[in-house]
């Protein structure tokens, strides 16, 4: 079991939505958690409404900007002393069709959502194999699991961070460190309105899905349930979730029912 009090969380993408549910949670849960995303007012406003603000760090980062990443790891240590738990929970989404979307949009997609995460993951991970424990929990999504129309370049990445992670859990065995992957299905947060379209900028719209989602304060709580009990993976949400087990028992019915899809 990976004990959440006392524990140092860093979690990102945690300006808004998920994320912050979940530094809201694991600071609830007596961990000492560091916040980041790209805006530090919000961050601060985070910070504020946690349980206990003083164990409560705030790390501004951009996930595009890989570079920044060592120095970002060393500014994360040097709060708490140590990065027990990374939540690499920040992303974007996307909502459109695959042939209206220019390369560049499918490339900027990758970018954060793969390359960001798991250099950052690359960045934190030599100190937790010197401490000999360490546990990564990436938010995937249900499109990590199955394609879905609107989100072509989103589902190949969130795809690209389970053939990461799964091979990587194999190398990492004996180094004591944990991974977990966190599949969601409709969550209440703002990630349709963030979410990029053909034209690469916010598409600004709250989807009739998102808005009756799952709260994100639930999802959290089931994302930490998932580190205490060091889950390989977990798929959270509604009925849509079950769209993994039809995927998997029966694809030719999956394949028909998701192209008769119309939500966003
Ligand atoms: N809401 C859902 O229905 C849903 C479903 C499946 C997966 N997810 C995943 O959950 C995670 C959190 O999303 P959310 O739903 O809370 O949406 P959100 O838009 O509220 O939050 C996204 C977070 O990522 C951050 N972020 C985006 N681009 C960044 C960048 N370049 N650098 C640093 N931070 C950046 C944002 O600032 C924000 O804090 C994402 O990885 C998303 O793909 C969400």
């Amino acid at each position: 079991m990976t004990q959440i009090k006392n524990k140092v969380a860093w979690v990102t993408g945690a300006s808004s939505g998920i994320g912050e549910a979940l530094a809201k949670e694991l600071s609830k849960q007596g961990a000492k958690v560091i916040i980041s995303a790209r805006r530090e007012e919000a961050l601060e406003k985070v910070k504020a409404s946690c349980t206990n603000p003083d164990n409560v760090a705030v790390l501004t980062l951009d996930l595009m900007d890989i570079d920044s990443f060592e120095s970002k790891v060393k500014e994360a240590l040097s709060f708490f002393g140590a990065i027990d738990i990374l939540y690499n929970n920040g992303g974007i989404s996307q909502r459109s069709m695959a042939m209206e979307t220019s390369l560049e949009v499918d490339r900027r997609i990758m970018e954060i959502d793969y390359f960001g995460t798991i250099a950052l993951t690359k960045a934190v991970l030599p100190h937790m194999i010197e401490q000999q424990s360490g546990h990564v929990i990436t938010t995937s999504s249900l499109v990590g699991k199955f394609g879905s129309p609107w989100r072509s370049s989103y589902a190949a990445a969130k795809h690209a961070l389970h053939g990461f992670f799964d091979s990587i859990r194999t190398e990492l065995y004996n180094d004591n460190i944990k991974f977990t992957m966190v599949c969601p299905g409709f969550i209440k947060t703002e990630i349709s309105v963030n979410a990029l379209g053909a034209d690469g900028k916010p598409t600004g719209e709250m989807d009739n899905a998102q808005a009756n989602g799952m709260p994100a304060s639930t999802c959290a709580k089931h994302i930490v349930s998932a580190t205490r009990n060091e889950k390989l993976e977990v798929v959270i949400g509604g009925t849509e979730k079950f769209g993994v087990l039809l995927k998997r028992f029966l694809p030719g019915v999956f394949a028909k029912v998701i192209r008769k899809r119309s939500v966003r």
